[in-house]
């Protein structure tokens, strides 16, 4: 019996590999698509990615970049997803890692037997036993849509910001995206970019929009380890006047003034939305109250005719092969307690990795929770009590309740820099 079953070859199942081969651990790695990449691989074969062809990552490439392996000197600061494909094509060159995976290959369940193995069944029928299982199929696949839908039905076209991928989808029409996170900002900056229709952002809660640049400095460096350890009323502070010197008041280009303070929403980051706000290139209405055929009745009673509307809601958090236990069927709440974000402490040989949303990037973490799971396998590092683990979870679940609202997009959040500390600790905590 192999110790370790890897599912996914995304941007955290190469790390989970690399981690894995490392150690000396025996292991499979299994891939849905025919290549490695998940979410960065434009319309990957696997299905399930979500990037579209205009698609460039919003946290700078110093950020992201894994700690052995720094992106090109050549690349812009914030790349590309064909850039960002190809670094990881050459991460799993450079560290050999391409024969450990499967490719083509789904993972369709996955259960614990009585001994504590589990038992992986693939698509092909075969199935393996793991001492060990680490999940790395991703968290932004599974579109969710407003629930209850909004009253009413819409009689142009309805997708989801998931099945967007090439701005002549959007060419000519009147535009509604609902929504105002990431996705929602790059679409409508490049739908209003073409000048081809009406494009308009329907908000409930609005966002405080964050440019790329500071001066000629990526904006994300201000989150560093030194601000992360100021008290969170003095984050904002600070934030708050380097966001006024930066770019003035989000009001005044006809940006609606968020309901949340800074810091409690996971980050909106667009250079252009402000400005073609201002150019009148984008329009922003309150939440959708109903529709009326091609016509949209929003809260504040206005009403506007539109040809498709993109719901750019954002994702679920899904295991597929893991539906059989209610502890891992989260979709509707996203909420997932688990033991530093990796761990499920009645399921202690079973690991989660990336289901982070940093105020950061995600990568580094990523990487350095599958260095923590592979001293967890090697039997270099110990996990506390159940107990511990359940206390330290109701801890970070407060914590998080405090600063975010009750959510489903907000289940994930981190902070980078105390996330990456405390699994530093965690890595400590070496068997005698
Ligand atoms: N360039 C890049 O690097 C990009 C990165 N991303 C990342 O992908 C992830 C997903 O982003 P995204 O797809 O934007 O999704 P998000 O979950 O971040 O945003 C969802 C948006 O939809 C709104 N919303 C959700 N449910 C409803 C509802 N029922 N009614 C009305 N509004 C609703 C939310 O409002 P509310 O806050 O009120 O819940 C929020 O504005 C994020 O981590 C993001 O940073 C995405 C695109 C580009």
């Amino acid at each position: 019996m192999k110790q370790v079953c890897i599912i996914g070859a995304g941007s955290s199942g190469i790390v989970a590999v690399k981690a894995m081969k490392e150690k000396g651990i025996s292991f499979d790695c299994f891939e849905k698509g025919s290549d490695i990449g998940g979410n960065w691989r434009f319309n990957n074969d696997n299905g399930v990615s979500s990037a579209y062809r205009s698609l460039h990552i919003n946290t700078n490439k110093k950020a992201m970049a894994f700690a052995d392996y720094p992106m090109p000197e050549h690349y812009p600061m914030y790349p590309h997803h064909s850039h960002i494909i190809k670094y990881f094509e050459d991460y799993v060159a450079h560290f050999g890692l391409r024969s450990h995976i499967t490719f083509n290959t789904t993972v369709t369940a996955v259960s614990q037997q009585t001994d504590n193995t589990f038992t992986v069944t693939l698509d092909n029928g075969h199935q393996h036993a793991y001492q060990y299982v680490i999940v790395a199929n991703g968290h932004h696949w599974m579109p969710r849509f407003p629930t209850p839908a909004f009253k009413g039905s819409f009689t142009g076209e309805i997708i989801h910001s998931h099945d967007y991928k090439e701005a002549e989808q959007v060419k000519d029409k009147d535009l509604l995206i609902v929504g105002i996170g990431n996705s929602a900002v790059d679409i409508a900056a490049e739908a209003a970019r073409m000048h081809t229709g009406k494009v308009v952002i329907s908000t409930r809660s609005g966002a405080h929009i964050t440019p790329n640049w500071l001066w000629s400095m990526p904006f994300d460096n201000l989150a560093n380890a030194f601000t992360s350890k100021l008290p969170l009323r003095v984050q904002r502070f600070v934030l708050s006047i380097v966001l006024w010197l930066a770019r003035g008041k989000q009001e005044d280009f006809g940006v609606p003034k968020p309901k949340r303070p800074l810091l409690s929403e996971h980050p909106t980051l667009s250079q252009d939305l402000l400005y073609l706000s201002g150019r009148g290139l984008i329009g922003f209405k309150p939440n959708i109250k109903e529709f009326e055929g091609k016509t949209v009745i929003f809260e504040d009673g206005s009403r506007q005719d539109f040809d498709i509307v993109i719901y750019s809601t954002g994702y679920k958090i899904c295991f597929p092969f893991l539906k059989h236990y209610l502890e891992f069927d989260v979709e509707e709440s996203n909420k997932l307690r688990l033991y530093k974000r990796v761990i499920h402490p009645d399921f202690p040989n079973l690991f989660f990795v990336a289901l982070l949303q940093p105020l950061g990037a995600i990568m580094p973490l990523a990487e350095l929770q599958a260095k923590w799971i592979a001293k967890i396998v090697a039997g270099e590092c110990k996990l506390p009590s159940k107990d511990e683990m359940f206390q330290s979870i109701e801890k970070d679940a407060k914590k998080l309740a405090k600063r975010f609202d009750e959510s489903p997009r907000h289940t994930l959040e981190v902070d980078f820099f105390h996330y990456r500390d405390s699994i530093k600790k965690e890595m400590k905590r070496l068997v005698k």
